[in-house]
């Protein structure tokens, strides 16, 4: 083999070649953009598919939030309406969230569920776009239960793919940049829906414009649906030329599995939805209250209520990669509660330029986010990752299905200094829940706040350990 092809076959964790692979590839000539094992064809092609694969899906979930006094004058409805547009988001995904990697590893198969899930989220985003245009409040909210029954479940498939193709040591980095390219997706719709809405709003006016505009998502989800679909080609044709065999990102539903998770993984679900209703309802309901206490118009609103998205899309990766080298994860959960808690107490009781607060919570949100997710994996044992992911997901979106519509009823009834106070109530739930697992941790000899090179020779010990024991 030339240096360079065995070069680029050993620059993929999956490896294979052979006659089979030049037959193959003989079509394009070989060049390293066909070559699937070429750090190439998988880092500049295969990568930026997997990136834009929830684009669209991220780009139309904040749709509301993006045009919300909009959306509230046009469909003459009231807060607690509105937010049942979140909340339509998460009520499928209280069950789906749990069945989500079984569909895809064993009914449909990645390429097919990625498909499957973004036709999910472009019917579901024309619905809402087309219930605009009908005046009709039941037939957006069904758009939005269609669109939830895709948003979850595409999340699942892309992190399929991502282990599919960058298995190893590049994971941590592919997750990090999957997450910021999905920020982009929110920051984008955060910052040109009001200018879309305002310029169509020259020629059609109401819930017409309004639905017009929505279409713009509808594009967008159509955008990511193409790229899942070349994604699928190329996955196929890797599969052929690299004879891969399928890699089950995720465990089958076994609910006894449930019965064996340790309380600390309780611990981490409970700060994760308490944790999250103070980030996505607060940005649904954000746009009017920058508006009403700080006196901005909609596009510098949605531009500061953007900022947690924006300063999340850079900052997510970068304290990924710190922290995957720091450990002492259960430390940066309480560092990231501690900071947004305070980020909610200056935009409540000051009147300090909103731009700060919201810069230092996209901060404590990218910290959050880098250190709780990759928790689940330190405490439960591989083959039961989609079972725990799963059910933390499905808390996290039974959360948000209530607390979506319970703060829309308090901005109704009390005003926003309450909607505040409330989701300080809920960040205070998940600082004790953060202070029970530090705890429970330390006087369990745990390892989730374990600095990263203790926890390797830690791990390392365990698999000597375990070697020995087997011969
Ligand atoms: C990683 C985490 N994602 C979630 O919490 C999702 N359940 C929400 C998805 C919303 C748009 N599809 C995050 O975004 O921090």
């Amino acid at each position: 083999m030339g240096d360079q092809k065995k070069e680029e076959t050993e620059s993929s964790p999956l490896l294979s070649s052979g006659s089979s692979m030049d037959i193959e590839l003989q079509g394009c000539g070989a060049t390293p953009f066909c070559n699937p094992n070429s750090f190439v064809h998988r880092y500049f092609i295969v990568l930026v598919l997997i990136c834009f694969l929830s684009f669209g899906s991220y780009f139309c979930y904040d749709n509301p939030a993006a045009l919300q006094d909009t959306m509230i004058n046009d469909l003459d409805i009231n807060e607690s309406k509105f937010m049942a547009f979140y909340s339509f988001y998460s009520w499928p995904n209280v069950v789906l969230c749990m069945f989500g990697g079984y569909l895809i590893d064993r009914v449909f198969g990645v390429r097919l569920g990625a498909i499957i899930f973004s036709i999910f989220v472009t019917c579901g985003q024309v619905l809402f776009a087309f219930g605009s245009l009908l005046d009709s409040y039941a037939v957006m909210c069904l758009g939005r239960f269609v669109f939830g029954i895709g948003g979850e479940s595409l999340a699942v498939a892309q992190n399929t793919y991502a282990v599919k193709w960058f298995q190893g040591k590049a994971l941590n980095m592919v997750f990090g940049l999957q997450l910021s390219f999905s920020r982009v997706g929110s920051t984008v719709n955060m910052n040109v829906m009001q200018p879309i809405y305002d310029y169509i709003d020259q020629s059609t006016h109401g819930y017409k414009c309004l639905g017009i505009a929505l279409f713009v998502g509808a594009f967008m989800c159509i955008f990511s649906l193409i790229l899942g679909i070349i994604l699928a080609v190329l996955d196929k044709r890797a599969d052929n030329i690299l004879k891969r065999k399928n890699v089950a990102s995720e465990e089958m539903i076994k609910f006894r599995d449930i019965l064996t998770f340790p309380f600390p993984f309780w611990l981490i679900s409970v700060i994760c939805v308490a944790y999250y209703v103070a980030v996505f309802p607060f940005i649904g309901l954000g746009l009017v209250f920058f508006e009403m206490k700080f006196g901005l118009s909609p596009t510098s609103a949605n531009a500061v209520n953007s900022l947690v998205y924006i300063v999340s899309a850079v900052a997510s990766p970068v304290f990924g990669f710190l922290i995957d080298r720091s450990g002492k994860n259960v430390f940066w959960v309480l560092i990231g509660i501690l900071v947004t808690l305070a980020c909610h107490m200056l935009l409540a009781f000051t009147f300090l330029n909103p731009y700060i607060a919201m810069i230092i919570m996209g901060l404590s949100y990218s910290v959050l986010a880098s250190a709780l997710w990759p928790m689940v994996a330190l405490i439960i044992p591989a083959h039961q990752l989609g079972t725990a992911y799963g059910i933390m997901q499905a808390i996290q979106n039974l959360g948000l299905a209530v607390i979506s519509l319970t703060a829309g009823i308090v901005v109704d009834k009390n005003g926003y200094l309450i909607l505040e106070v409330f989701f300080m109530a809920w960040l205070c739930l998940a600082l004790i829940a953060g202070v029970l697992l530090y705890l429970w941790d330390a006087s369990n000899g745990g390892k989730l706040n374990l600095s990263a090179k203790i926890r390797h020779l830690e791990d390392a010990k365990l698999a000597a350990e375990s070697e020995k024991a087997l011969q």
